[in-house]
């Protein structure tokens, strides 16, 4: 799959003007939009980068999506080009940091933002730098209490079950028959009310945390971070598939990049149609940035 044209020439554009010297009157012009700034580009996981599949842990990314990171992480590791542009990559999951470590194999240097927010590290050569996360004791039974009711919400239901995460418990109902499916997801959102909880409804899954949190406020943060560390001002590329991932599209700014990976409703700017196809884009990303 190759992505649209109108996403492709976005991904020309978010990367900045190609370096060229050479003859010295035909050098372009810096753009005041885009030069001189830190690019951060932070991508979803699961449906964006791996399709989606039955079981969780054997969601792997396409070779296409593999070779695109690998090759982003490689230009954010270089030493900083004469333009003075600044590359960060970070994946920005639901899933927990370690579970997003292990199945993203991210290479050294790559940001991860697991639990949508919750918890944040970077992969360095010797494992993964995580910052603690710390739950008030409230939290902690609250978490207990979250973990046994949507249990009762998964039992008896055909197909349903729960994963426990470390700030949340998440109802997957990719396998239930539709009624099974529609009473186990009433019931969870039931026990998110209960407990005055919010409950997310990604893609055959409803998750409730107990740490207030979402991909947005996440994609933020790492914006502040990369202009603290950086002190440029920081363009984003944002491309996630789900319901989840909206909350990152709507804090993007002029300048920035949101690619909707598949089908449904939007805040992001452009569409691709798959995985392989955002790979296409970012491979359009990497040959800009590398000259
Ligand atoms: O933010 P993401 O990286 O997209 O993670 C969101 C959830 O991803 C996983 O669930 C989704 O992918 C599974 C494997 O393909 C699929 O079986 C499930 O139906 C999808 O919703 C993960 O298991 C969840 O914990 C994440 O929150």
């Amino acid at each position: 799959m190759t992505p649209t044209d109108d996403a492709a020439v976005a991904a020309l554009r978010f990367a900045g003007p190609p370096d060229r010297v050479d003859p010295p009157d035909r050098v372009d012009p810096p753009d005041p939009a885009t030069a001189r700034c830190a690019r951060l580009v932070a991508l979803d996981f699961d449906g964006t980068l791996a399709p989606l599949v039955d079981v969780p842990s054997a969601a792997t990314m396409t070779p296409a999506a593999r070779a695109a990171v690998d090759r982003l992480a490689a230009l954010a590791a270089r030493p900083v080009p004469p333009s003075g542009d600044v590359l960060r990559l970070a994946l920005v999951s639901g899933r927990n940091l370690t579970d997003l470590a292990a199945r993203s194999a991210a290479p050294a240097g790559t940001w991860l933002v697991g639990s949508h927010g919750a918890e944040t590290g970077r992969v360095t050569s010797h494992g993964v730098d995580a910052a603690d996360l710390h739950l008030s004791p409230e939290q902690d039974a609250t978490l207990a209490a979250l973990r046994a009711g949507m249990a009762d919400a998964a039992a008896g239901r055909r197909g349903a079950w729960v994963q426990d995460k470390p700030s949340a418990a998440v109802l997957h109902t990719r396998l239930s028959p539709a009624p099974d499916a529609e009473a186990a997801v009433a019931a969870a959102d039931a026990v998110a009310s209960r407990l005055g909880l919010h409950a997310m409804h990604g893609k055959d899954v409803v998750e409730v945390a107990v740490v207030p949190t979402s991909k947005g406020i996440a994609v933020e943060r790492l914006r502040e971070e990369t202009e603290e560390d950086t002190g440029l001002r920081t363009l984003l590329l944002y491309a996630g598939d789900d319901t989840t991932d909206e909350a990152a599209f709507a804090v993007l700014r002029p300048g920035d990049l949101g690619v909707k990976v598949g089908p449904g409703p939007t805040l992001a700017a452009h569409r691709v149609a798959d995985a392989d196809a955002l790979a296409a884009l970012l491979r359009t990303l990497a040959d800009r940035l590398e000259h």
